[in-house]
């Protein structure tokens, strides 16, 4: 163990009791947080531990835990049914703020069908192209060759598409996001409402699209946690992989 992360994670244990307290709000990010990668987006699977895990923080922390994910919260609920939690969606594009609302959904989509067809049929099989509404992600993973012209395919589709939208780079892909798709507002967003409202932030991700998070909750004064941290990041604190992630999250019940 690097001796940054071995003090990054010893500051964090230092005060393991300061988390259990009701001081703390925690964000998750999911794929590569809490869930390790898989081939394909539909491939992951949650186990029952991990169910009771973040149903034992919720409870801990007086339903003060959402996911901040870029999946739809409907892909979330499927995974993790039965459970459900507070969430963010397609990047804060959608929010459900209590486990059993409606999810609110920012304006209507931009039509980018279009353009899925036309990067898809220009990729070829190698490629899979998830098409969540506004956000479309061009996964890479089984042909990483492919990501490079994908990467430029989406640069060149900013030209015609919603002033704002911008190229994010995924684990293994890349994805095009419209300028309300952000997870630091997604955070302020709950931060606003009970039972967030008057704690402390934590947020956990692994992602360039989870470091707008952690600059959210920076400001704030809370903790962010970058999984796997590469040598630039914004993160104050960093764990190994995804299950050092399970570990640390159990200490905290
Ligand atoms: O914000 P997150 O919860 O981390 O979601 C980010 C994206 O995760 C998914 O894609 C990634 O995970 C897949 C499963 O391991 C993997 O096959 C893919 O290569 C990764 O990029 C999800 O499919 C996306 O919609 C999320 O935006």
């Amino acid at each position: 163990m690097s001796e940054t992360l071995q003090k990054v994670i010893g500051e964090t244990l230092q005060k393991p009791q300061a988390l259990l307290t009701g001081e703390w709000a925690l964000f998750l990010d999911i794929d590569g947080t809490l869930l390790e990668h898989a081939e394909h987006p539909d491939a992951v699977s949650v186990s029952d531990e991990l169910r009771s895990l973040l149903q034992g923080l919720d409870l801990k922390l007086n339903g003060a835990v959402a996911f901040i994910t870029g999946r739809s919260v409907a892909a979330v609920d499927q995974l993790f049914q039965p459970l459900k939690l507070r969430a963010a969606g397609l990047y804060g594009l959608e929010h459900r703020l209590l486990p059993d609302d409606d999810v609110e959904v920012a304006d209507e989509p931009a039509d980018i069908a279009a353009l899925a067809d036309e990067i898809e049929a220009e990729l070829g099989r190698g490629a899979y192209i998830e098409r969540k509404g506004r956000v479309l992600a061009i996964h890479t993973r089984a042909a990483p060759h492919l990501l490079p012209r994908a990467t430029q395919l989406v640069e060149q589709a900013l030209a015609v598409l919603p002033k704002g939208y911008r190229v994010v780079p995924g684990n293994a892909g890349v994805e095009l996001l419209p300028l309300e798709a952000a997870k630091g507002a997604a955070i302020r967003r709950f931060m606003d409402i009970a039972p967030f409202a008057g704690r402390r932030p934590v947020f956990l991700g692994d992602d360039t699209s989870d470091e707008n998070g952690f600059e959210a909750v920076n400001d704030a004064g809370g903790i962010s946690i970058r999984v796997k941290p590469p040598a630039h990041t914004t993160a104050q604190y960093g764990l190994a992989g995804v299950a050092e992630t399970l570990a640390w999250l159990r200490g905290q019940l």
